[in-house]
């Protein structure tokens, strides 16, 4: 069936019968495709019969479909023409993960951070009333992503709405890990209420069986709200709030989901669907272990085993670690993570303490306020949080932690370059936004051992501080002996003349590898550990600049506010007789791709920084 597929729309010629095996084949492929690739597996098999439904009801792309985060979009690409596309998912130059209006224009909206299908679904009503177009928007949102507060901004937004606006409510109660919270408590309370589909039909087939009354008491029922509904199953959050509630919707089976679309189009207003999933559905080890295949590498799909073998420690788990370790002796210390514990390296310590706990759901602005009325309160909080996913919290940052100066610890995990999320996901702005702010001190580690000096500085520093470190295998670099972690301090690691590399965090390990090659090309060069990107360490520029001509700053961050603008302010500021060279990643968006790959493009890999160095110095040494 899938080779009848070609493009959007062609899912429609298909029978009762071949519809049904067309998701057979969709799930098969979905599990052979990405046990090669990897990607998300589990939400993405969660929603093949949804997907298809909204593809059967609605005419794309007139249509606007909207997903939220878009991690789930897989079977809507391979019902917009996009199969071949799976060879490369997410590999530089092909597919991405996400949804990308530049890659379809079946794909209304680009995403890859959680809670935003709402409030762009929104949007495109209000401009296609304005324009007086005639089209319809879908929102898509999982249970996980309801749990962030944007998706509550929009939804009291919608409320105000005479227009049709469908929302989708994808309940699989899961997040990445269980769902938490009470929104997630209370539709589990709604999943169960069965009894309101039953009984709302038994009373309207009752009432239509009364003579003459009967259909006019549906009818008033029906338009004044004052629903069945409403008796059976107390405090209906949307419907009291005026958005229509379809619902529990079961969403493993098309033909009901067919019916409920054609019953959404046509309320004259905000409409929600709650349709209920299985995360990982038709392939037993994502069924049981929904956590594991979320996001998944390559796998052998008898056995669901994961193919490589994890032999060793990612900076998060060192992270992790250290962080139990110092609770023991730190009993304020409290970890706060927005629904990435494992992501974060928090699943050890929410099994060792519960109770200093905390996981707030998709909810990065609240956490950091919440961190900060922790830290008021007297205790130590961690908060472990991707560097992307901290971009939300900007104002947070600076309005409730950095303006009271509050002690509370900022883990920026995956900051610099992520890999094949691309875009949406790469960590690439944090020294940027978090330098910014006054009182924040930034430090980044240059490998796992000064990692776990640095928290622990961290732990004990009395103001608001952020350590970021990247994604993947924590370098290494022997466990030699290690200067103490100095406030506003570098480290020295080489000393000699003329070219100096001053080196951010997991960007050492790429330094020494220019050093190295400046060598071999008969240049010798001094190596610093920066260290701090705030404050800068500016007693070391400034003796750096008695005895070298070139400074070349080394960063995975945009160029724009990063450490080497830093630099080069200071020098200016100061006239010191030194020219600087920054390095880092272009004021642009990065794709997705293997790191390596991504550096390559990006002039961040060791060979480009060398020839580079080479050119600048070269032209300063004419001069
Ligand atoms: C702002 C933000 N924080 C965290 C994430 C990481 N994240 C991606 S998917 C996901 C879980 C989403 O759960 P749900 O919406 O229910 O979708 P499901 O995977 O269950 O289909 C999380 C936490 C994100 N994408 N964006
Ligand atoms: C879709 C999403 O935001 C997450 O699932 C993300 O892909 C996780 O990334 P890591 O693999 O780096 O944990
Ligand atoms: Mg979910």
């Amino acid at each position: 069936m899938l080779e009848r597929i070609q493009k959007e729309n062609d899912i429609k010629k298909l029978s009762a019968e071949e519809l049904e095996e067309l998701a057979k084949e969709i799930r098969t492929f979905l599990i052979e495709k990405i046990s090669k690739t990897g990607g998300h597996l589990a939400s993405n098999l969660g929603v093949v019969e949804l997907t298809m439904a909204m593809h059967l009801a609605f005419d794309l792309p007139s249509d606007k479909i909207i997903w939220d985060v878009g991690h789930q979009a897989y079977t809507h690409k391979l019902l917009t023409g996009r199969k071949d596309g799976f060879d490369d998912l997410r590999k530089y130059g092909g597919m991405s993960g996400f949804p990308k209006r530049k890659e379809s224009d079946c794909d209304a909206f680009d995403t890859g951070h959680s809670s935003t299908s709402i409030s762009a679904g929104l949007g495109y009503v209000h401009a296609r009333d304005l324009k007086g177009e005639d089209y319809r928007v879908i929102s898509v949102i999982g249970d996980g992503s309801l749990t962030g507060g944007m998706a509550y901004e929009a939804l009291n937004n919608a409320a105000s709405l005479h227009t049709n606006f469908i929302i989708v409510l994808n309940d699989n109660h899961m997040s990445i890990s269980e769902n938490v919270g009470g929104m997630s408590a209370y539709l589990a309370r709604l999943r169960t209420a069965d009894i309101y589909t039953e009984l709302k039909k038994g009373i309207t087939t009752a009432l239509h069986k009364v003579p003459v009354v009967g259909d006019s008491m549906i009818e008033q029922l029906r338009r004044t709200k004052s629903s069945i509904k409403q008796l059976v199953v107390p405090g209906m959050f949307f419907e009291d709030m005026g958005i229509t509630y379809l619902g529990p919707i079961p969403g493993h089976q098309l033909g009901t989901l067919y019916e409920a679309f054609q019953e959404a189009r046509k309320i004259d207003g905000p409409v929600l669907l709650h349709v209920i999933t299985e995360k990982g559905k038709g392939y037993e080890p994502a069924e049981k272990q929904p956590s594991k295949f979320h996001g998944v590498g390559p796998f052998n799909v008898q056995t669901g085993k994961v193919l490589a073998d994890k032999e060793k420690d990612t900076y998060t788990d060192v992270f992790g670690k250290v962080l139990c370790d110092e609770a023991k002796r730190i009993p304020s210390l409290v970890a706060i993570t927005a629904a990435m514990a494992d992501g974060t390296g928090l699943g050890l310590f929410r099994q060792k303490y519960p109770k200093r706990f905390f996981d707030v759901g998709i909810a990065e602005e609240h956490a950091v306020t919440f961190a900060a009325g922790l830290a008021a309160g007297g205790m130590k909080p961690v908060f472990a949080v991707y560097s992307s996913f901290l971009q939300r919290a900007y104002d947070q940052l600076i309005h409730d932690v950095a303006l009271q100066n509050l002690p509370v610890v900022f883990a920026v995990d995956r900051a610099g370059l992520v890999g094949s999320d691309g875009e949406t996901h790469q960590g690439i702005f944090d020294l940027s936004y978090l330098s910014s702010i006054p009182n924040m001190v930034v430090i980044a580690p240059k490998h796992k051992w000064e990692l776990a000096d640095m928290l622990r500085f961290a732990l004990r520093y009395e103001g608001p501080i952020a350590l970021r470190y990247p994604r993947g295998t924590a370098y290494d670099g022997g466990e030699e002996y290690r200067a103490p972690v100095v406030y506003g301090k570098s480290e020295m690691i080489e000393e000699e003349r003329g070219i100096a590399l001053l080196s951010v965090g997991h960007m050492y390990e790429e330094a020494v590898r220019v050093r190295e090659a400046l060598k071999q090309k008969g240049q010798s060069c001094t190596l610093v550990n920066a260290r701090f990107v705030k404050p800068l360490d500016t007693d070391m520029i400034e003796a750096l600049s008695a005895n070298h001509r070139l400074l070349v700053t080394i960063e995975e961050n945009v160029q724009t506010g990063g450490f080497g603008e830093h630099v080069v302010e200071y020098v200016s500021r100061k006239g010191l007789p030194v020219r600087v060279l920054t390095l880092a990643l272009p004021d642009d968006y990065v794709e997705h791709g293997s790191i390596g790959m991504l550096r390559r493009e990006t002039g961040l890999d060791n060979e480009t920084m060398t020839e580079r160095i080479l050119e600048v110095f070269q032209k300063i040494e004419e001069k």
